[in-house]
């Protein structure tokens, strides 16, 4: 996989870009966040998700019954089980979201130039001059002149299925709007945006309360992706209410930056939270299209700085109809893994589109490309240079593990960990071989009852670029004995031989505890 890297920064022979690329056990090093729903939800598909490089499920709260999510993360647990795919689960709540509500469900046409009014009065039935909303204080929040988005599914940019208002006047607290783009509005609810707006509604709502609490505990949820994250108190709140919810004081939980009240408390965010999603469709709208990725590079260059995952949404819309994207598209996908990000998550594409297998594919092998041309070095240096000196003895550690990984041609890393926090930082400097991340459980206890932890630990690598989760045996303690520091690295050493990443006569880097002290080994295969 390295052995031919290229560099965009130095000249590319053209033939190049026409080699075909070669098989590779692990799809990519980028990980792909599927949104399970209607179309992706029978074991045979989630099966088809997972094999095709999904590695985290995301379930959406801002639409549906919790029996529907239910059903389909029991047909997820089947599928894990049947194809040995590791996957994590992540909630992602409603939050303040505006909503334009269609009880009928009849498709309701708006025509550009004539007036709709939006009307807090749930009990009145859609209509092309009237739309009820699931908020009471917009004709306070608004003003004249204000520009309102309404689209199915958040934004995806088609004319028939979204539209632009313009707000004329307010009356009592309706809304009186000029329509400025024809459009049918179809399904049960459509999310409504207004540019700029602060809206005064709880960023975890009661709703999302009760479904974490339901749903998210009997489902050990891995994430908690935090809808409309405004200020670093959001995440404060949704970490206090996670720890009281036994397990889940181990959930993270991932902000979603989806307006500029977000962005400009992004720094302090990004300090409590655990991972970013780049909420592109929303944000998108409430930015100028022209800032859009300067937004996404400041923001992944950010997390990657900090060693926190960073994942960017909205990247193959018209997949959701189709079997290719379009080469805007496909670039930007790409673009993504060279900005830095983590993760790629897909929501309509894979919730409600036609080929969700396909698209995780597609994304998948676009990624893979990118890595290829990752300019790992560049990336190394700027990154040592912006953490200083002293370092940490972990990140000394991290980074020299890369580092020799590197100069040797290492096919992977094997990283042994309890918390985890050795993987991320050693995925924090961008390795370009996979790091097999070995969980070794710890007993613990609550005072009711002993448990071994790592399950999450496992999971939740399982968002983090170039991280390949593997559980170690409970009955290996983490003690880290020279004795079972041995044998647990040579299952590691079997299933990488298993899994095909790891050949005879390989070089691997170990990162491990010997006694007290961190070390950093490299081993040579012989057979
Ligand atoms: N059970 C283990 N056996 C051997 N080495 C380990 C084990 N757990 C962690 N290490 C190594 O110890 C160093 C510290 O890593 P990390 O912070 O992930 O350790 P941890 O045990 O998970 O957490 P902590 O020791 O901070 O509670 C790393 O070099 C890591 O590879
Ligand atoms: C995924 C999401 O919520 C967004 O892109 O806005
Ligand atoms: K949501
Ligand atoms: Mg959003």
């Amino acid at each position: 996989m390295h052995s031919n890297h290229l560099l965009l920064e130095e000249p590319v022979r053209m033939a190049s870009v026409l080699e075909p690329s070669k098989p590779s056990y692990f799809p990519a090093m980028t990980k792909i966040v599927g949104t399970l729903g209607p179309k992706s939800r029978s074991v045979e598909i989630i099966s088809d998700c997972l094999k095709a490089g999904m590695s985290v499920a995301r379930f959406d709260f801002s639409w549906g019954e919790t029996e529907f999510h239910q059903e389909t993360v029991e047909n997820l647990k089947i599928a894990i089980r049947s194809t040995k795919n590791l996957c994590a689960v992540m909630l992602d709540t409603g939050g303040p979201e505006l909503q334009v509500v269609n009880k009928t469900e009849h498709p309701i046409s708006l025509e550009a130039d004539s007036l709709v009014v939006l009307t807090p009065d749930q009990n009145k039935e859609a209509t092309s001059n009237l739309l009820p909303i699931n908020f009471g204080g917009l004709s306070k929040a608004v003003k004249a002149g204000d520009t309102i988005f309404i689209g199915q599914y958040l934004f995806t940019g088609s004319e028939t299925t979204s539209v632009w208002l313009e707000v004329t006047e307010m009356n009592e607290e309706d809304v009186v709007c000029l329509i400025k783009n024809s459009a049918t509005l179809s399904g049960p609810l459509y999310t409504l945006h207004v540019s700029q707006i602060r809206i005064d509604l709880p960023t975890l709502t009661d709703k999302d309360k009760e479904v974490i609490s339901t749903w998210g505990v009997r489902n050990n949820i891995d994430f908690l992706s935090l809808s409309y994250t405004r200020h670093a108190e959001d995440v404060r709140h949704a970490r206090d209410f996670l720890s009281k919810l036994g397990d889940l004081n181990q959930t993270q939980i991932f902000a979603k930056i989806e307006n500029i009240e977000g962005l400009t408390h992004f720094d302090e965010i990004l300090q409590e939270a655990d991972g970013v999603i780049l909420s592109r469709g929303n944000l998108g709208i409430d930015l100028p299209p022209e800032k859009v990725f300067l937004f996404q590079k400041a923001a992944v260059y950010k997390c990657n700085m900090a060693g926190k995952p960073a994942v960017v949404t909205r990247v193959v819309d018209s997949m959701t109809d189709n079997l290719r994207p379009t080469r805007a598209e496909a670039t930007d996908v790409a673009n993504a893994v060279l900005d830095g990000s983590d993760a790629i998550l897909l929501g309509a594409e894979t919730l409600r589109g036609l080929y969700p297998v396909e698209t995780i594919s597609i994304v998948g092998k676009i990624c893979a490309e990118a890595e290829k041309v990752y300019n790992q070095d560049l990336y190394f240096k700027r990154t040592v240079k912006y953490v200083g000196e002293p370092m940490t003895h972990l990140e000394s550690i991290a980074s020299a593990a890369v580092r020799a990984a590197i100069k040797v041609k290492a096919s992977v890393i094997i990283c042994l960990t309890s918390s985890g926090r050795a993987a991320r930082l050693i995925s924090k400097y961008r390795p370009t071989m996979p790091v097999i991340s070995v969980v070794i459980p710890r007993l613990k206890t609550n005072q009711v009852r002993w448990t071994f932890t790592g399950a999450f630990e496992a999971r939740q690598s399982l968002i983090v670029r170039g991280l390949f989760p593997m559980l170690a045996d409970p009955q290996h303690p983490a003690e880290s004995t020279s004795a079972t520091n041995e044998s647990v690295l040579k299952v590691a050493l079997d299933h990488g031989k298993a899994a095909g990443v790891i050949k005879s006569h390989d070089r691997i880097v170990v990162c491990q505890k010997v006694g007290d002290a961190s070390v950093v080994k490299i081993i040579e295969l012989e057979d």
